[in-house]
């Protein structure tokens, strides 16, 4: 199993655990009645453990795993969104996450005025953003709308543009998380077409996605996770074949 490549870094995952605190209790007298009555208030829950990966620079990774397995948790840990409780995660270059799309947009601006903010909030320069403006509104489609308030918009239209402004960003390292599954089908053979063109420019690349036939044609390298354990690192057919064969 390819653990380690010749090529320069991009991503150094060592010995990474993270765990979730379950809370048993909501309300005040819950948690009274459980603490008289000596019950846990609270649990904890390991939802990666002992990761230990590198990824070279230009790589594509997919990500694969059944739900819960600590996906979205890695690619979280690799964009800095959460941090981890035992080991470390290094990554070299800009990190761009496709991982909650649009999370930073604002309903009471306009499609243009959030397409400033948030490019600048993934670190575009006000001149870098007035160079793309017109890429990312083309590739958006939403046309006409980009002086409309986005609170306006159908969700289609929210995640095209939110997902424009994160794609058109200047990047090293993209972390794509089941973002291929919004969008109308159009819209969505677009969004395969820009990321495999970024995988041609050797970014280096992180995809989950329960799109086994997407995820081969567009990674090279496999990791299965397991209820937050790695169980596989290796060709991606290989991985999809293990994914399969492993339940659960
Ligand atoms: N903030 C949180 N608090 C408590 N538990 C959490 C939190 N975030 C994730 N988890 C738990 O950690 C586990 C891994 O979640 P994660 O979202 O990483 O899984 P996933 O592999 O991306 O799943 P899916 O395929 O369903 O998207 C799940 O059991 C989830 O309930």
């Amino acid at each position: 199993m390819p653990k380690t490549s010749d090529a320069r870094p991009s991503i150094i995952i060592e010995d990474v655990g993270k765990r979730f605190t379950l809370r048993h209790t909501q309300s005040f007298k819950e948690l009274f009645i459980a603490w008289t009555r000596r019950k846990p208030l609270a649990s904890t829950f390991q939802a990666l453990d002992g990761i230990d990966l590198r990824v070279a620079e230009g790589e594509s990774v997919a990500l694969l795993g059944y739900n819960g397995s600590g996906k979205s948790t890695l690619l979280k840990l690799i964009s800095g969104v959460l941090r981890p409780d035992q080991g470390r995660v290094l990554t070299r270059g800009r990190v761009a996450g496709l991982i909650e799309v649009g999370a930073g947009f604002h309903p009471d601006l306009s499609g243009r005025e959030n397409v400033y903010l948030n490019a600048a909030i993934l670190g575009m320069s006000r001149s870098e953003i007035d160079r793309r403006f017109d890429e990312i509104v083309e590739f958006s489609e939403i046309g006409e709308f980009i002086d409309t308030e986005v609170k306006h918009y159908s969700s289609g239209m929210f995640v095209r543009l939110a997902f424009s402004v994160a794609i058109h960003t200047e990047l090293d390292i993209l972390l794509v998380d089941e973002v291929l599954a919004v969008g109308d089908a159009p819209f969505r053979e677009k969004c395969k077409a820009k990321i495999r063109e970024l995988a041609d420019e050797r970014k280096t690349m992180f995809v989950v996605s329960h799109d086994l036939g997407m995820v081969s044609s567009l990674c090279t390298r496999g990791i299965v996770l397991r209820r937050g354990k790695m169980i596989f690192d290796g060709p991606v057919e290989d991985a999809v074949a293990a994914l399969k064969e492993s339940t659960r």
